[in-house]
């Protein structure tokens, strides 16, 4: 009987100076799970397919198996492999729902990303890496209303990750400042992806518009030449946070006392609630670390973790 477990790990979208085309990939210090993990087993029951979900945040899902991401990707995927009625694959796969909906980690990407590396690895990887990330970019813009890799491509591919806008090639993997800890605190509350992309405006100025140029382009040479000063000066966010903070609350005084407490860069982690804090020294994170955990979380829900960058990306067990 075969059987292989995928994991995907969470991800901050945009990095705060790269709306839509930038994300990174992230792992706890503390070596805890931040992702969703999908099982793909031989399917021995009386079904040719079955689905279950178990996890932390499994109750907060749709309660129907077809609206679950998961069963989507499962869809997909055999759709592409030419089995258009799945009538053949008799398959048991679980959701382990690790990851809250609506916190702005990349939590449908993750539950995307194991799944359909998952679905690659059981059925002896017939898609390329590249024809798996356009599949997980389409599962994404189905839920959350238009297609962005900022959190699949991290997720997948590991690291920090610039989307080219190519499609052979979709996403390219940067370097990393090694010495950086990303402070993330989720506050509890739920915050729609979709919702969130709705309140932005049509069009930018053409001065938030050059800010936005330049910060990226200075953002990926300070990488290249590993200035960590100079990567987190730039780390500032034109286009989505002037309109998305109004809806966490608190997001202004926690950014200032996170850079009060010597936090390099702060900005809101995809379409948030979730925050993030780049710090320079362990030290200086637990600090952070000890601030947003008493001044920004909301909810039984929250929680606050000490992370760096996951450059593994998703990974296969079994
Ligand atoms: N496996 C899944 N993981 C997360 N969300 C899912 C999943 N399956 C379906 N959904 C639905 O997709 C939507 C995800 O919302 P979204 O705001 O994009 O979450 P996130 O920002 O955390 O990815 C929710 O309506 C949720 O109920
Ligand atoms: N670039 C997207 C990222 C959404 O991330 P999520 O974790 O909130 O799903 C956006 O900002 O809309």
């Amino acid at each position: 009987m075969k059987k292989v477990t995928a994991y995907a790990p969470a991800s901050i979208g945009n990095v705060s100076l790269g709306f839509d085309i930038l994300g990174a990939a992230l792992a706890p210090v503390d070596g805890s799970k931040t992702g969703d993990e999908v099982e793909i087993e031989t399917s021995c029951g009386p079904e040719l397919f079955d689905f279950a979900v178990d996890g932390k945040f499994a109750d907060k899902l749709p309660s129907s198996h077809r609206e679950n991401i998961v069963f989507q990707c499962y869809q997909r995927f055999t759709h592409a492999l030419g089995n258009v009625d799945n009538a053949n694959i008799p398959v048991r796969i679980t959701l382990r729902k690790n990851l809250p909906i609506g916190s702005g980690l990349g939590s449908s990407a993750s539950s995307i990303v194991a799944a359909l590396t998952g679905l690659n690895a059981y059925f002896d990887s017939p898609f390329s890496d590249n024809q798996l990330l356009q599949m997980m970019g389409e599962m994404e813009g189905q839920i959350s209303g238009s297609i962005h890799y900022d959190n699949v491509a991290p997720s997948f591919l590991g690291g920090i990750t610039l989307m080219t806008g190519l499609d052979d090639k979709i996403a390219v993997t940067l370097p990393v400042i090694s010495d950086w800890y990303w402070v993330i605190c989720y506050s509890g509350i739920k915050v729609s992806t979709a919702e969130a992309r709705k309140i932005l405006p049509p069009s930018y100025s053409l001065s938030d518009t050059l800010t936005f140029g330049r910060q990226l382009a200075i953002f990926v040479q300070a990488l290249h030449a590993q200035d960590a000063k100079m990567a987190s000066a730039v780390m500032h966010d034109v286009i989505a946070e002037p309109h998305r903070k109004r809806l966490l609350p608190a997001f202004d005084a926690v950014r200032l006392k996170s850079i009060a407490a010597g936090a390099s860069a702060f900005g809101i982690s995809g379409s948030g609630p979730t925050v993030f804090a780049v710090c320079e020294s362990l030290e200086i994170a637990q600090q952070v670390e000890t601030l947003l955990t008493q001044q920004y979380i909301q909810t039984d829900h929250g929680f606050t973790k000490i992370c760096k960058i996951d450059e593994q990306g998703a990974t296969i067990n079994g």
